[in-house]
């Protein structure tokens, strides 16, 4: 199968939000009985969701985490201080409730497809859904990361599982991950993409002493040099410097787009990937909605080339998809309001009143 023709084919279809039901939306928010605004974000929340659904009434539950798990062969150069054998302890441990964004979902009832792009170690655990391509990346500090075709086929994987979570009636998609080495890949993903210099996108990861930094740092930039990644062509980048968990995170984001699913971002891993996704479609990015500020390094550049901004400040920087869990609450928050609230008719409040400041600088 070429999985890139396959892929290319796919992209076409993916149409922007519908501007129509937008701007309905936007003049049913301005009969809301509230001062014009003042709902701040939830009102473009909602607006964008109804543009998404095409309907006035977006569906917000049930909430799917799709978290894609994959190792990375440039831990060999030793870029994180952390062992390859935790992507796949934690992949099992999402599927048991119990790692920081599984908790949280299983709080709130939210729904965690953890799935397997390319785990390097043995694990046994059938709730984990297999879709191995290869077990683990190369090591990109010497050879390219994947092959093209193995870099569309994880990119068709992420949009078959978006596909499949809007047969099975999923409303609202979140993107997480477990990969480790997978700052590394996404700081040299982020360089490639947006030519901004290794220091100013790539931090410490899940922790890292100063020498494994400075390292860390120097990998990437080597690879750059060596792989030159062609900033233009999105599936290039990720296959040089990229992993398997980036390209099924970008194809469950251009899912999202194709498949008319809102899908959350969550830290750095999910933003670079998200990019990819807008690099290679950008009408997905009518799609995509931002969750919280990560604290590494480089997410708010990635998040800007996205011309989003994060909602919450919460110092987070774990990763998995923790952001999802927390703002699925949002979008759900936006959606209540709209729907719960009285209009100005409704609650028999003249809004005449407001012909003196509407569409001015007033509020
Ligand atoms: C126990 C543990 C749980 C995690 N959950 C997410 N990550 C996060 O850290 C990894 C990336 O960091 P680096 O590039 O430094 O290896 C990813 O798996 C990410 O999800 C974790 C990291 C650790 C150590
Ligand atoms: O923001 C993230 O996603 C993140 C940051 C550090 C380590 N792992 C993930």
């Amino acid at each position: 199968m070429n999985y890139e023709e396959m892929l290319r084919r796919e992209l076409t279809l993916i149409t922007p939000a519908d501007e129509g039901a937008m701007a309905r939306a936007a003049v049913y928010q301005g009969t809301l009985a509230k001062p014009p605004g003042s709902l701040g974000e939830l009102e473009n929340i909602y607006i964008r969701l109804c543009g998404i659904t095409g309907t006035l009434c977006p569906g917000y539950t049930p909430c799917r985490i799709i978290v894609l798990c994959a190792d990375n062969g440039v831990v060999k150069e030793g870029v994180s201080v952390t062992p390859r054998s935790v992507t796949a302890a934690q992949a099992v441990n999402m599927t048991r409730h119990c790692t920081g964004m599984s908790a949280m979902a299983h709080h709130f009832g939210d729904q965690v497809q953890v799935v397997d792009v390319g785990i390097a170690d043995e694990y046994h655990c059938p709730e984990i859904v297999n879709r191995k391509i290869r077990p683990g990346t190369r090591n990109l500090g010497r050879e390219p990361a994947m092959t093209r075709q193995e870099t569309a086929q994880a990119v068709w994987t992420g949009m078959e599982l978006a596909r499949r979570a809007k047969a099975e009636g999923v409303a609202v998609l979140g993107v997480g991950e477990m990969g480790i080495g997978n700052t590394t890949t996404s700081a040299a993903v982020l360089a490639a993409l947006t030519g901004l210099p290794v220091e100013a996108v790539t931090g410490r990861g899940g922790g890292m002493t100063d020498a494994g930094f400075l390292r860390k740092k120097q990998v990437i930039t080597r690879a750059l040099a060596l792989h030159r990644p062609d900033k233009n062509d999105a599936l290039d980048v990720l296959s040089k410097v990229g992993g398997l968990d980036l390209a099924a995170m970008c194809g469950v984001f251009l899912g999202a787009g194709r498949y008319g699913l809102p899908a959350v971002i969550d830290g750095f891993i999910s933003v670079v990937a998200a990019l990819c996704a807008y690099r290679l479609c950008p009408a997905v990015g009518d799609y995509l909605f931002a969750s919280h500020l990560s604290r590494e390094v480089g997410y708010t550049a990635a998040i800007e080339e996205l011309g989003l901004a994060p909602w919450l400040h919460l110092g987070m920087r774990l990763g998995e998809g923790s952001g999802c869990p927390i703002a699925f609450r949002v979008l759900e928050a936006a959606c209540a309001a709209a729907r719960g609230m009285a209009t100005f008719e409704g609650a028999a409040i003249d809004d005449s009143y407001l012909n003196e400041i509407r569409g001015k600088d007033c509020f």
